[in-house]
């Protein structure tokens, strides 16, 4: 996936400045960013569902803004709120989709995956919020997508039900299917994601692996200790060192700390809410 200079202006109000991305195949790229930050707007332009103002994409090599149903039989979908038919039970809700694609995966093992084999004959109406999303989660896969666009796929899960998904998902990744998605839970992109980018009022402040995002501040590190009367604080990339200067007399430091911000700190910096 390439895309270049992705704009989109909605009446009075730039919802995407003009960002760019590449996504390899068989990668999992993750979207994080606020509510209202652009992440479902990028999203459903790149799925064909929303055009762009200006820019250009290319997703599975053809511009999504006017692909054909050849194009879209390749890529799954799952949207932050899915349209479904209430009264079909889920195994029928998944074998109607399956049918509506050249080379589905097996029913069944969609349903067992997603963890709903015990749910299989109940109607969608009567599924929890949570299974409700797993059922979104099964219809999107079910096509054996070559992309699967997963827009914040675990919300309402419960802690099992999420840690299963990304069982699912890693076995997808496996499969060689590219993934995006957008997520608002760090844990999530850093257990998922081979890389990341954060989405702020409609601009990519930063990009990278989980691992290095805002590495650099990561790499800092407080230390506090007090010194008589006052309590100092520095913050340095060699505590250690600093460490051993405070006690080279060999007293300890009284109420010595050395602290780093965690990914949750460089995120909330990044996108501009550190409290
Ligand atoms: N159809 C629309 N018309 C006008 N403005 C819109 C429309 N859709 C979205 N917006 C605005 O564009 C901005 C980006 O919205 P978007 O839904 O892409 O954000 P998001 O990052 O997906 O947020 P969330 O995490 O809440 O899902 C928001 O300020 C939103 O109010």
């Amino acid at each position: 996936m390439r895309v270049r200079g992705l704009r989109k202006e909605y009446p009075g109000h730039v919802a995407v400045t003009g960002i760019d991305l590449d996504i390899e195949r068989g990668e999992v790229f993750a979207l994080l960013g606020p509510n209202g930050a652009g992440k479902t707007t990028t999203v459903e332009i790149l799925e064909g569902h929303r055009r762009r103002t200006s820019g250009t994409a290319e997703v599975l090599g053809e511009d999504p803004g006017n692909a054909g149903r050849a194009w879209r039989a390749r890529i799954g979908i799952v949207l932050q709120t899915a349209t479904d038919a209430a009264e079909l039970t889920v195994a029928e809700s998944v074998r109607l989709f399956a049918r509506c694609y050249p080379n589905p995966r097996e029913p069944e093992e969609v349903i067992h995956h997603v963890g709903l084999d015990g749910k299989a004959g109940t109607r969608v109406r009567a599924l929890s919020g949570g299974q409700r999303r797993r059922l979104d989660v099964a219809l999107g896969i079910v096509g054996r997508p070559e992309l699967l666009f997963l827009d914040e796929p675990t919300t309402g899960f419960d802690p099992k039900a999420r840690r299963r998904f990304w069982e699912l998902i890693r076995l997808l990744a496996d499969d060689g299917t590219t993934i995006l998605l957008t997520s608002h839970y760090l844990d999530e992109v850093e257990a998922l994601a081979d890389r990341t980018a954060v989405l702020a009022g409609g601009s990519i402040v930063a990009e990278g692996t989980p691992a290095g995002l805002g590495g650099r501040a990561l790499s800092v590190a407080t230390v506090r200790w007090r010194a008589g009367e006052h309590l100092r604080e520095e913050r340095t990339e060699t505590p250690a060192r600093l460490v051993r200067e405070l006690s080279a007399d060999g007293a300890e430091p009284a109420e010595l700390t050395v602290t780093r911000p965690s990914l949750e700190d460089v995120y909330l910096e990044l996108i501009g809410e550190k409290p």
